[in-house]
């Protein structure tokens, strides 16, 4: 199923025809450039094109009030004189004779956008629109925007679809408040919002935009954000934020329908945001949501205005709704001190709502949302002093990395007698090994695992490893007799000096793997059911789950809060995936994994399993083409032990691993 598009140029038919300082940045070349980036990166021609149409007035009423289309319904008539008059009633916002219309045809995108995914007619979408629509409420006008297009669609898929749980996902660096105001006592849908904040310093300037507006009645519990209190964020930030507060909720929401307020003034260059992360962020941004809702997922565009980073961030979403592989992001130095005391504060503030935050800590000693509103003299000096070290305009960035899509996605290499499942490639082709290779392998082994067919096997399986490290495969799975001796053989003979580190991630109890080296060539993480805390070392992390890996909460929240974040930081060259017989690892919780490791290594993951476990090659196979894992269904609260032992286990790591830091 492919990615719809959905661009009109008539939404570019409006601009600002006075001088207003606050609004100058909204301009119409903001769609231009998106789409025209599109176009020639040819990543248009790949979606399937899905028209704008109007929104009807009964669809912008799920929002809004008659009292307030009634009044824009006028503004195609009014004078110049009448459309300034008009707008002086609403806040940071301009009317034009056009933007009637073309607010009705950004709704109208979004709500195309939810047919199209809703009804099987594409995978997932993104709408490029104007106005934009998350700062727009019942009954006003704000902040550029008109109607609350997200919003809209939110209610629309619930009363045509039947949708019961909306994830609105924000990354927008505005708090998107009439999103907020508009679901803030509904717990069937989910709003997340990181924003800039600098203690309610910078626009909308509002208290309500703190951690600690939670949602109401029932609705607490369904409303986070994340404020930022300082500019200069990075990748690193925007990744621990998802990975220790958004995901673990989403999961444990566990929605039918995910919606994107793809804002990118978040995005390095912009004037609003002033933050430093780079436009490929956004490609693992939207990957991490991709495995949610069996990956109906809609981006409506809502902020954005350095040009250059927009067009870019706006081409790494796209890439990346289309299944092309994730460009690898380098140097991920933790968060910093002063993200993590926000996301110390959302998580504390909703661990009463989310069993996954359950084990969260106390919010931090300095507790940021009671630091007075500095005055305006200090916040002057402030602003004057940071102004040279702050992520201004005239801050650059490397052009994000190509992602090429490598001729093959999915070899496998599998004994003669075991079929090859649909859309793998079956690698037969294989070198000799060299003779020292293959009598290592032999004495190493006195079991039969490396008889005749045996030495075939390794041949292919390194064969497929060199394939993968140039490009030339994207994934594999390996059937072997020993998975066990097939991983101890691929981690110590892994020679060839394209793999600089390899994470293995063990699903299932290993005895032997102190054969781990310490030099950081390897990372291996262990989820099972046995705690070894004797051999733990920076490169050797085990997890324990009381229950195994059955029990898929105490998995998921593993893999989220602890392997995640570890890969970020690790940043592999080669993810290897070891399945040990009888680990017990649920079918959908094995493809939400081999999903979530595509985030590393450009894709590159090899799984490794053992012959009489070949009954679940299929649902291997198909999350290592891409297709998007089944959500885990009825998630129960994980173990309080397993819960409180991540913690701990955290707390441990963090001086090794700063993406592991949830605590200031
Ligand atoms: C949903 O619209 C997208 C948006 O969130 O980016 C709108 C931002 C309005 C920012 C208003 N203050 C501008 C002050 C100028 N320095
Ligand atoms: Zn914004």
């Amino acid at each position: 199923m492919g990615t719809a598009l959905l661009y009109d140029e008539e939404m570019t038919k409006y601009k600002l025809l006075w001088v207003d300082p606050a609004c100058k940045i909204e301009v119409p070349e903001r769609l231009i450039v998106s789409y025209e980036a599109l176009v020639r990166s040819g990543l248009s021609d790949r979606c399937i094109s899905i028209p704008a149409r109007e929104a009807s007035d009964s669809e912008i009423l799920l929002v809004h009030s008659e009292l307030y289309l009634e009044a824009v319904k006028k503004t195609p008539y009014m004078t110049l004189e009448d459309l300034k008059e008009f707008t002086l009633q609403f806040g940071d916002v301009y009317f034009h004779p056009n933007i009637y219309h073309c607010a009705k045809l950004a709704s109208g995108s979004a709500l195309q956008l939810v047919d199209s995914v809703m009804t099987g007619k594409v995978r997932n979408g993104i709408a490029l629109v104007r106005p934009p629509g998350h700062h727009s409420m019942h009954g006003a006008a704000n902040g550029f925007c008109v109607f609350n297009n997200v919003a809209i669609a939110a209610r629309y898929a619930k009363q045509k679809y039947g949708v019961k749980r909306v994830l609105i996902v924000d990354w927008d660096i505005h708090h998107g408040q009439g999103v907020q105001y508009c679901f803030e006592d509904d717990p069937s849908v989910l709003y997340f919002s990181w924003h800039r904040y600098e203690h309610q310093n910078f626009w909308p300037n509002l208290r309500e935009s703190d951690y600690d507006s939670v949602g109401k009645e029932s609705g607490a519990g369904f409303n986070i954000n994340v404020p930022w209190n300082n500019v200069g964020m990075e990748n690193s930030d925007y990744l621990s934020v998802f990975c220790h507060v958004l995901l673990p909720v989403a999961y444990e929401f566990c929605p039918d329908l995910v919606l994107v307020c793809a804002g990118f003034d978040s995005a390095i260059g912009d004037p609003e945001g002033e933050m430093c992360a780079t436009p490929d962020i956004f490609a693992h941004l939207t990957h991490l949501l991709m495995n949610l809702a069996g990956g109906k997922l809609c981006a409506v565009l809502e902020g954005g205005y350095n040009l250059t980073s927009l067009a870019q961030s706006v081409c790494q979403t796209v890439q990346t709704l289309l299944g092309d592989p994730l460009p690898q992001l380098a140097n991920l130095r933790g968060p910093c001190k002063s993200a993590i005391e926000s996301l110390q504060c959302a998580r504390s503030a909703h661990r009463r709502y989310w069993s996954f935050l359950k084990h969260a800590a106390d919010p931090p000693m300095t507790d940021i949302s009671t630091k007075h509103v500095k005055s305006a003299m200090e916040e002057e000096e402030k602003t004057e002093m940071a102004e040279e070290e702050r992520c201004t305009e005239g801050k650059v960035w490397p052009e994000p990395p190509e992602r090429l899509c490598p001729p093959v996605c999915s070899a496998s290499v599998l004994p003669d007698d075991v079929a090859c499942p649909d859309g793998l490639k079956r690698l037969s082709s294989s070198k000799d090994l060299e003779p020292l290779l293959v009598s290592k392998l032999k004495n190493r082994f006195r079991t039969a695992a490396v008889d005749g067919d045996g030495v075939t096997t390794f041949s292919r399986l390194y064969t497929l490893i060199e394939k993968l490290v140039v490009n030339e495969i994207r994934n594999g799975l390996v059937l072997v007799p020993d998975v066990a001796a097939a991983m101890m053989c691929v981690v110590q003979d892994l020679t060839s000096d394209l793999v600089k580190r390899v994470l293995v991630v063990c699903v299932g109890k290993e005895k032997e793997l102190d054969y781990i080296t310490t030099d950081g060539k390897v990372l291996v993480v262990q989820i099972s059911s046995e705690d070894s805390e004797e051999q733990r070392s920076k490169y050797y992390i085990p997890v324990c789950l009381k229950k195994g890996c059955s029990d898929t909460s105490g998995f998921i929240q593993a893999v989220l809060g602890l392997l995640l974040p570890l890969g970020y930081e690790y940043n592999p060259d080669l993810v290897l995936l070891v399945r040990m017989p009888g680990s017990g690892v649920v079918d959908s919780m094995w493809q939400q994994l081999i999903g979530l490791l595509q985030g590393f290594a450009k894709g590159h993951t090899l799984v490794l399993m053992q012959v009489n476990e070949k009954a679940c090659m299929g649902s291997t196979a198909s999350a290592l083409l891409g297709h998007p894992a089944p959500p885990l269904q009825d998630l129960q609260t994980p173990f309080p032990e397993d819960g409180d032992a991540l913690e701990r286990l955290r707390e441990r790591l963090q001086a090794d691993w700063k993406m592991l830091q949830t605590t200031s």
